[in-house]
């Protein structure tokens, strides 16, 4: 840290440093370059200013010079010497006729008049035409062999006609004004040079290179091209050499010529690195005292937080408890300590907490009668419960870290392999498997469950697997049970229906595909009504509402099977739940047609006599009150008439019991056809009959229909082929609507016909 922070302080210290160095070498750079297109203006200003001075020297010679000097030696000779300034500023005088032949020329080296070569007679001829001052290019002279150039200037006549040209040469390598340009060269290494617009030197320190091109050497420098293309003003550039430098560029105004100036950067910029220098030096050794500085600052700020440092180490090795922390003193740290303090606490106290979790957790996986593992996915054990121990004998600590492969074999891995590659790419798996454990042949059921981390990627999964073995033969055996009472319920003659807790059907046997030829299928998961329709659910609505309740309920219905009305008595059974909940309810319907014609039938034999088939007593008792009642209603009186065959016990006794029972039929015979169809006629019992006359007019009617049975009787009754005389007496009762009872009716009669056989039979008495 502390490192750190000395570094930076250095470091910082050099980048201010460096920035500062190179906006000063910038601001620097501008200011010597500007100072070097200044010193250029001023030298060019200078040759311009001596070029005007030349052309104005040479104007004046022009104007002096006698007119016979081009052809006549000694006059030019003394033309020259009168005139010592003229020797003093060029170099030669020459004259040129009109035709731009050289006719004389004076000065130094000069022996003999030269032959000009055709370009310069070209350029003369120029000259000649512009008719004013001109400046020629560069050349070698002929004479000298000197690299130089020439200041021209027309002498004209009194009429103003030029007659001839006066030029005046100046030797490039030793020229007065040359060598004070050359004077003001930049430092020590620097220097000045000219060059014509076309790139031809004039002036130049190395004189060797006087009147070449400035290219003529191999290279690039960026400067002189720009110069070429016409650049005024200071830039900075490489030259042939590789020698950085400034350059200046300005063109004369006198002629077009360019004077430029390089300044080599090294020498430019002397000064200004010993400056860099200097100030490095300056900040390396302010940067290492604010280094030290900082060193010292930080170790006396950070010793409370070394202190903290290792304290929370020993915390961390166990040499001492989070009770120290509190012990800091008052400052920022020591709020820092006890706020690491309380984190700490807080800290154990979730780490308690989540170990005693895992304990928890741990005891309820090893409890559970099933496989817990955590699968990774590298597929190895990172969690195994105590069942793996009980189904198959493996230590679930020894299996951490390994693969399933290498805990189970390469078979089993293979064998869940795809359930595995499934829940690692994030999908919940359900299996049932056969595998072998423990040497038996298991039924193994498993839920996998992937771990997905919150950016989607899958770390592992969890695995719960149950031995499904026992549940799987019970189902097995089940489903074997379930078959046969399929089996079964389809050929039993009864409807059988399972309605869940929303009327739906969930089972219905082949019984109403027999009866009703409708698919069982067909109604599975609809409701009730559509299976029996709206009529029928209306008159079942009660009955469902009651067993819904928990209460079994049973109605009975007509249907129709095939072409026959049938009568059907349905049961409704709930099922209950654990807590007495209706789960659903059982429909049990059966044909009872069959048996309501039996019930009907027998219930109709209980209330026949069966040797006479006339009404028993039970019929008699039933009839008896409702005939009483109707007469009531009508205000009709009834009359009732108890009859016994008189001496019958000697017919019995004298022709037998079959001759008796022959008589008891021909009896009842007779009085049915004695009756109207309304009237009841009845056997009690042995040979005593009742009839029960309704809406009888009064007690004389009644009298005579008692009269007219005695006499129905008066026919004789042929016995084994014999004729016999059977009577009866009559006990007569009328009710007449009021409040006598049925047994009270019977007894008045009865002793009515107690009376009818003390009078002598074979008549009918009337009750009081
Ligand atoms: N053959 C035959 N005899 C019956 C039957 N039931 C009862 N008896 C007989 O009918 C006779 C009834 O006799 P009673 O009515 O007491 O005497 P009775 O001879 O008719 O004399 P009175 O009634 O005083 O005139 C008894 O001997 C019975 O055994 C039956 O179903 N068939």
């Amino acid at each position: 840290m502390t490192v750190v922070v000395v570094m930076l302080v250095l470091a910082a210290t050099l980048i201010v440093t460096l920035v500062a160095l190179l906006l000063a070498e910038r601001d620097m750079k501008s200011v010597i370059g500007n100072q070097q297109f200044a010193l250029l203006s001023s030298a060019a200003a200078q040759v311009d200013a001596q070029i005007a001075a030349r052309k104005v020297l040479l104007a004046t010679l022009a104007d002096t010079i006698p007119r016979e000097a081009g052809n006549d030696a000694a006059a030019m000779q003394a033309f020259v010497d009168r005139n010592p300034v003229a020797r003093k500023e060029f170099l030669n005088l020459h004259i040129f006729n009109r035709q731009g032949m050289l006719l004389r020329t004076e000065g130094e080296h000069v022996e003999a008049t030269p032959t000009l070569n055709p370009r310069t007679r070209a350029y003369l001829e120029g000259a000649l035409a512009a008719g004013k001052a001109v400046i020629s290019p560069p050349y070698k002279s002929v004479l000298t062999g000197l690299p130089s150039f020439m200041i021209l200037q027309p002498v004209r006549d009194a009429q103003g006609r030029t007659l001839m040209l006066l030029g005046g040469s100046i030797d490039l390598t030793n020229s007065v004004f040359l060598e004070q340009i050359a004077e003001q060269k930049p430092g020590e290494t620097g220097f000045m040079f000219i060059m014509t617009t076309g790139g031809i030197l004039l002036h130049h320190p190395d004189h060797k290179r006087l009147l070449e091109h400035i290219n003529a050497r191999p290279g690039y420098n960026r400067a002189t091209e720009m110069a070429l293309r016409g650049f005024e003003g200071w830039t900075e550039a490489v030259n042939k050499e590789g020698s950085e430098g400034i350059y200046a560029y300005k063109h004369l105004q006198s002629t077009d010529w360019i004077i430029g100036v390089r300044f080599p950067v090294d020498e430019a910029f002397a000064p200004m690195i010993q400056m860099r220098r200097h100030a490095m030096l300056a900040a390396a050794v302010f940067a290492a005292i604010a280094g030290v500085m900082a060193w010292l600052a930080i170790q006396t700020l950070f010793k409370p937080l070394g202190s903290l440092h290792r304290n929370i180490s020993d915390i961390r090795s166990g040499a001492a408890g989070i009770g120290i922390l509190q012990r800091q003193g008052d400052d920022e740290i020591g709020e820092l300590s006890a706020a690491f303090h309380e984190m700490m606490a807080e800290r154990q106290l979730y780490e308690q907490q989540i170990a005693a979790s895992e304990k928890r957790l741990r005891t309820i996986a090893d409890s559970l009668p099933a496989i817990v593992a955590y699968i990774d996915s590298d597929l190895r054990y990172r969690f195994t419960n105590e069942h793996f121990r009980h189904l198959m004998g493996l230590d679930p600590r020894s299996m951490l870290g390994k693969t399933i492969a290498e805990v189970m074999g390469k078979e089993f891995a293979a064998g869940v392999a795809c359930f595995n590659e499934a829940a690692l790419r994030g999908q919940r798996v359900h299996y049932e498997r056969e595998g072998y454990h423990n040497g038996s042949l298991r039924q193994m059921m498993g839920d996998m469950v992937p771990d997905i981390a919150a950016d989607g990627s899958v770390s592992g999964f969890y695995l719960m697997a149950l031995d499904i073995t026992e549940r799987k033969t019970a189902e097995l055996q089940q489903a074997a049970s379930e078959k046969r009472l399929k089996l079964l319920t389809d050929n039993l003659p009864v409807l059988i229906a399972y309605l869940d807790h929303e009327r739906k059907f969930q089972f219905m046997n082949a019984t109403f595909q027999h009866w009703f030829g409708i698919d069982p299928q067909t109604l599975i998961g609809r409701h009730l009504i559509d299976g029996i329709g709206n009529e029928q659910y209306h008159l079942a609505e009660p009955h469902l509402d009651q067993a819904y309740q928990g209460q079994a309920a049973t109605y009975e219905l007509q249907a129709r099977i095939g072409d026959d009305l049938h009568t059907l008595e349905t049961t409704f059974l709930p099922e209950l739940g654990p807590k007495g909940k209706v789960l659903g309810i059982y429909s049990l319907t059966h044909d009872t047609t069959r048996m309501k014609e039996i019930e009907q039938r027998l219930t109709q034999l209980a209330r026949i006599d069966s040797l006479t088939c006339i009404a028993n007593r039970l019929m008699f008792e039933e009839l008896l009150p409702l005939a009483i009642a109707r007469a009531r209603r009508n205000r009709k009186p009834l009359a009732l008439a108890y009859l016994d065959i008189d001496y019958f016990k000697e017919i019995n006794d004298t022709l037998g019991h079959g001759a008796g029972d022959q008589v008891l039929k021909e009896f009842a015979d007779r009085l049915i056809a004695s009756v109207r169809a309304s009237d009841t006629v009845a056997r009690l019992a042995g040979d005593e009959f009742v009839i029960v006359f309704e809406q009888v007019a009064n007690g004389e009617e009644a009298a005579r229909l008692a009269g007219k049975i005695v006499d129905a009787m008066h026919a004789p009754f042929t016995l084994q082929g014999a004729p016999h005389h059977v009577t009866t007496s009559i006990g007569l009762a009328l009710h007449e609507g009021d409040d006598e009872t049925p047994a009270g009716l019977l007894a008045r009669a009865d002793s009515a016909l107690y009376a009818a056989k003390r009078d002598g039979r074979d008549r009918y008495t009337v009750a009081d």
